[in-house]
């Protein structure tokens, strides 16, 4: 028996930096979604856990032990696997790419060996994004990523473009260039979140705060944006994560193929269009 498990890219449809802890940590308050694109993780039971990594994206991706998938599945203690990581994402890219594959590969071991998954507390040590990938659906994350709050309505299928330039830009780096450590949060209670236009004019209102950091290190994120901005039916175009990968909204799936079309063709450029996950 084979088990295949989506691992959807993450989009942090706001995120708001509010304060850093004395461990140098910093505590976030984040709409998160998670699209239609994403890795595929493949899982058969094995004598000992192996991995091997195919697909589109599968240059530069660690192979040892400290593949995020591999770290995931040392928490599957006598669940050994061969498994396989079909990347179409861009690693380093502030689209949780290995921390999606993380979690995917633990809700797989689980099926395979029907297993319980680990606790949250337990997976945050993968990395901070691993919680709320774990939840796999749109979720306001807060701390440094161990707070999940599911949304209490799914989030509306809009149509989504993701646009990376081809530019790693490490995470580290992007929250030591912060200029400003205590920003303010999101509003308390969200506003409804069911339909194209109230989710477009509520985000407006909301930022990426490492946004402008990430722009001084990569300035092609700029030039990804004012693309991103510029294609028909357009409602919002942001950067997710700490970069450099950057999305735009729009209110069909359709809308958005047409989009990629449209900004396909730019040398080094990765783009891809699907949909937000409920
Ligand atoms: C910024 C975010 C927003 O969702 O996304 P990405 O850009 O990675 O996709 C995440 O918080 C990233 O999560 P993840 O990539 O799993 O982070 P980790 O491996 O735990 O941390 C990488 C580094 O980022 C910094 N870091 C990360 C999370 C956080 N709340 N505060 C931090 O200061 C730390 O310098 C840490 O050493
Ligand atoms: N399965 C994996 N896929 C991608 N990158 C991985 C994986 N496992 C470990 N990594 C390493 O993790 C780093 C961060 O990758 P990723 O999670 O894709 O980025 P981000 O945190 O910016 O969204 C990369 O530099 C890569 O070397």
């Amino acid at each position: 028996m084979t088990v295949r498990e989506f691992a959807p890219a993450k989009i942090n449809l706001s995120l708001h930096v509010t304060g850093r802890r004395a461990d140098g940590y910093h505590l976030l308050d984040s709409l998160v979604a998670f699209c239609s694109v994403g890795d595929w993780i493949l899982a058969g039971k094995a004598p000992e856990m192996r991995l091997a990594v195919a697909g589109p994206r599968a240059e530069g991706v660690p192979l040892g032990p400290e593949n995020l998938v591999l770290r995931a599945a040392g928490l599957m203690a006598g669940a050994p696997a061969a498994l396989t990581l079909e990347k179409h994402l861009p690693a380093a890219a502030g689209i949780g790419g290995g921390s999606s594959d993380a979690a995917a590969t633990l809700r797989a071991l689980s099926r395979l060996h029907d297993a319980p998954l680990p606790a949250p507390e337990a997976v945050l040590g993968l990395g901070a994004d691993v919680p709320v990938c774990l939840a796999g659906r749109g979720c306001r994350m807060g701390g440094i990523g161990e707070r999940i709050a599911p949304l209490e309505a799914p989030l509306p299928p809009l149509g989504v473009v993701l646009v990376n330039p081809g530019i790693d830009v490490p995470t580290p780096a992007v929250f030591k260039a912060l200029a400003v450590r205590d920003n303010a949060p999101m509003p308390e209670a969200l506003p409804p979140l069911r339909a194209f236009d109230p989710v477009v004019a509520f985000l407006a209102a909301q930022r990426n705060d490492l946004e402008a950091p990430a722009r001084a290190i990569a300035p092609a994120i700029g030039e990804v944006l004012a693309a991103i901005a510029a294609t028909k039916g357009c409602g919002l175009a942001r950067m997710s994560g700490s970069g450099a990968t950057c999305f735009g909204l729009y209110e069909t799936e359709a809308a958005a193929a047409s989009a990629a079309e449209a900004l396909r063709g730019r040398s080094g450029w990765w783009v891809a269009a699907g949909r937000i996950l409920p």
